[in-house]
C-alpha cells in the first residue's frame, strides 16, 4: 500500500493522457494536428512553462461535453487513487473551455458527476478551485466568478495560473477580494518562474493561504524566515520543474534544503500527463533521487493533509492523519 497523500497542486486538464486525448477526438470529431499518441508524446519536450502551455491549451480542444470532464476527472481519480491519493484538491480552468465555446455550466456539472461520487467510486475525497488565466484580463476573471456563483456549492476556492512572468499578483487584488466576500478559500500559482516579490505580493495582495510552487522563495532569505514563521504551505511539483527546466535535474531540486529550512513543503504533481508522473511517481522520484528518508517523506504526506481544505470536515482530517502517523514503509 503506497503512503497516503493528499494532493493539492493538479490542474485536472493537465490529466488528459494522448490515449485519451485521441478516444475523445475521435468521439467529437475532432481533428488533433498528430498522426497518433505515439506521435503526440513527442511533443512533450518542454523548453519552458509557455511551451508546455501552448500544447496543453492544444489538446483542450477534444473536451466539449459533461461526459468527456467525468471521463477525464474518472481516469485521474483512479490513476490518483492507485497511488496512495486520500484526497485531491483539484485545479480546474474555466476560461480555457469558455473562450472555446464551451459553458462553465458543462465543465463543473461534468466534473462533478466524477468528483461527486469519488469517495464512493476511487476511496477519495475531493475539492474543487476554479483557477483564473493571469494572462487573461482581470474582467474576464471577474465575469468569471460572476458566471460561477450558482455553482458555488461545489467550489471551494480560487487559484491563479497560466502564464506567470509579466502578470503579478496584483493584477487581481478585486478579483481575490470579492472571491474572499463570497467565502472562497484562496490559493496562486507564485514563484514558479515569477520572482520571489510574486510570491509576497500573493500573500499580501491576494490573501492566498497556499503558495502553489513558491519553489523561487529560496532566493530571498527573508522571504523563507516569513513562510516559516507563518507556516504557509507550498505545493511543489518536482517532476513538473525538470520538465519545464525550472530546475536542471531533479538531483539539483531544492526540496531537501527546504524541508531542512523549516518550510511546510508538500509533494504534488500539477499536470502528471504531461511531466512524467502522477503524485505517488513524484514521491518515489524524490525518495530515490533525494534521498529523503521515511520520516522526511512522512512529513511531506502529513503536510498535505494538515494544508488542505477539510475545515469542514475535521474527522476525515484526523482520520487521514492517524494513517500517515501509523504508516509502515
Ligand atoms: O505549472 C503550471 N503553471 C502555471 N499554469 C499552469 N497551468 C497548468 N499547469 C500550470
Ligand atoms: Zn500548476
Amino acid at each position: 500500500m503506497p503512503l497516503p497523500k493528499a494532493e493539492l497542486h493538479l490542474h485536472i486538464e493537465g490529466t488528459l493522457e494522448p490515449e485519451l486525448a485521441f478516444e475523445l477526438a475521435a468521439r467529437n470529431g475532432v481533428r488533433l494536428p498528430y498522426a497518433d499518441a505515439g506521435e503526440l508524446s513527442k511533443a512533450y519536450e518542454f523548453e519552458d512553462l509557455q511551451s508546455f502551455l501552448n500544447l496543453y491549451y492544444e489538446l483542450m480542444a477534444v473536451l466539449r461535453t459533461e461526459q468527456d470532464f467525468t471521463d477525464l476527472a474518472n481516469a485521474y481519480l483512479a490513476r490518483a487513487a492507485a497511488q496512495g491519493v486520500r484526497h485531491a484538491e483539484i485545479f480546474f480552468d474555466p476560461q480555457a473551455h469558455t473562450k472555446r465555446g464551451v459553458a462553465l455550466g458543462t465543465v463543473v456539472e461534468g466534473l462533478w458527476r466524477a468528483l461527486g461520487s469519488s469517495e464512493a467510486n476511487h476511496g477519495v475525497s475531493t475539492r474543487l478551485i476554479m483557477c483564473f488565466l493571469r494572462d487573461d484580463s482581470a474582467e474576464s476573471a471577474m465575469e468569471t466568478l460572476r458566471a460561477a456563483e450558482p455553482y458555488l456549492d461545489r467550489i471551494t476556492g480560487v487559484g491563479l495560473d497560466s502564464a506567470e512572468v509579466g502578470h503579478p499578483p496584483v493584477k487581481f487584488r478585486e478579483v481575490y477580494e470579492a472571491a474572499a466576500r463570497l467565502g472562497l478559500r484562496r490559493v496562486a500559482h507564485a514563484g514558479e518562474e515569477g520572482p520571489p516579490a510574486y510570491i509576497t505580493e500573493a500573500l499580501d495582495v491576494l490573501g492566498v493561504e497556499r503558495v502553489d510552487h513558491g519553489l523561487r522563495c529560496m532566493e530571498d532569505p527573508a522571504l523563507v524566515e516569513r513562510l516559516v514563521r507563518e507556516r504557509v504551505p507550498l505545493t511543489l511539483c518536482p517532476l513538473s520543474n525538470v520538465r519545464l527546466r525550472t530546475v536542471d535535474t531533479l538531483a539539483d531540486h531544492p526540496l531537501p534544503a527546504m524541508l531542512d529550512a523549516g518550510l511546510m513543503c508538500t509533494v504534488n504533481s500539477d499536470d502528471p500527463a504531461y511531466f512524467g508522473g502522477y503524485a505517488g511517481d513524484n514521491f518515489d522520484a524524490v525518495r530515490s533521487t533525494l534521498g529523503l528518508d521515511r520520516e522526511r517523506l512522512r512529513e511531506l504526506a502529513r503536510n498535505s493533509f494538515l494544508a488542505s481544505f477539510l475545515e469542514d470536515d475535521e474527522e476525515l482530517r484526523a482520520r487521514y492523519l492517524a494513517e500517515v502517523e501509523t504508516y509502515v514503509f
